[in-house]
């Protein structure tokens, strides 16, 4: 049985990374939060180690939900609910450079929002006011981390670190002026589910870092064919298993870490002092949801 504050790591699968069948399942849960329920049921896995870890799969499991359509504030308060301290966050991306081949993977440390604005994006508002840092959007400890993994990857495949994502609204794809567009404003990848999710795990301190699998050179390339959903899938066979094995090579010392509180920067607490609002003014029931994920924060 799952105890709240008993599963310290979490891994949110997506597009074509349904599941962790390298790990041994411990059982399913359905926590509803203040903010409905998660895309799916989370996983709770043990790792060889014997260390709990959540698995959620972002788009749920047989993938019903666009980017758009993904609860993310129900993801990330069930996540925080069940104790979980940090996230690797996996994505399938498209390459807007040369030297990022399919089936390689990047670590981005920085994003740029082109979503529409139409995803809940904040555990905040409602008679709370706060105001996260998000300077750097990802963990660079966490990223550390899985960059000491590297040479596990299979098929040749090569890790990139400190590069940007840009994270559009979707479903569709760019248009190829958009592609010329984010590659002259210095962006590396293109995905459609880095936000919110990444600005709510900060909400509510849970260190964050997507892993981000290259499917595809979106459609800034002359000589190569636009994206595809078939391009994209065929290339996530490869990138999946990668992602596991990744995993597995990355638990170790990510466990210990966590343990430990050694992961740095250390962005516990830092929430409690980004709050505005003056404690007479703040609406009761909003800081009873902000409970759920921050306990006595703002109470
Ligand atoms: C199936 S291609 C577009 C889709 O794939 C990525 O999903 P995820 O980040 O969850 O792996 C991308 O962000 C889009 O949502
Ligand atoms: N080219 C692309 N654009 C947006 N999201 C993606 N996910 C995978 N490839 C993508």
């Amino acid at each position: 049985m799952v105890h709240p504050q008993d599963v310290p790591i979490a891994v949110i699968g997506g597009s074509g990374l349904y599941h962790l069948d390298n790990l041994e399942v411990i059982e399913e849960v359905n926590p509803e939060t203040p903010w409905g329920f998660a895309s799916d049921k989370i996983i709770i896995a043990r790792s060889p180690s014997g260390c709990k870890i959540a698995f959620l799969a972002r788009h749920g499991r047989g993938h019903y939900l666009t980017p758009s359509e993904v609860p993310s504030r129900a993801n990330i308060a069930a996540l925080k609910h069940l104790g979980v301290k940090a996230i690797l966050a996996f994505s399938a991306v498209g390459s807007l450079r040369e030297e990022i081949p399919p089936c390689d993977f990047v670590l981005p440390d920085q994003v740029i929002d082109r979503t529409k604005g139409i995803r809940p994006s904040t555990f905040f508002g409602e008679g709370l006011v706060a105001h996260a840092m998000f300077a750097d959007p990802f963990h660079a400890g966490l990223a550390d981390l899985v960059y000491a993994q590297r040479e596990v990857l299979d098929f040749g495949a090569k890790i990139h670190k400190n590069k940007t994502a840009v994270c559009m609204e979707g479903p569709a794809f760019s248009t190829r002026a958009e592609s010329h567009m984010y590659r002259a404003w210095g962006a590396d990848i293109i995905n459609m589910s880095a936000l919110p999710e990444a600005k709510l795990a900060r909400e509510a301190e849970i260190d964050y870092q997507m892993v981000c699998m290259s499917t595809d050179y979106d459609c800034w390339r002359v000589e190569e064919e636009a994206v595809t959903v078939e391009t994209v899938m065929q290339n996530m066979v490869n990138n999946g298993a990668n992602a596991k094995k990744l995993l597995l090579a990355v638990l170790p010392s990510l466990e210990e870490a966590v343990s430990k509180d050694a992961l740095l920067p250390n962005y516990k607490g830092s929430m409690k002092f980004s709050g505005m609002t003056a404690s007479e003014k703040r609406t009761p029931e909003t800081v009873k949801k902000l409970d759920y994920i921050l306990p006595g924060y703002y109470s």
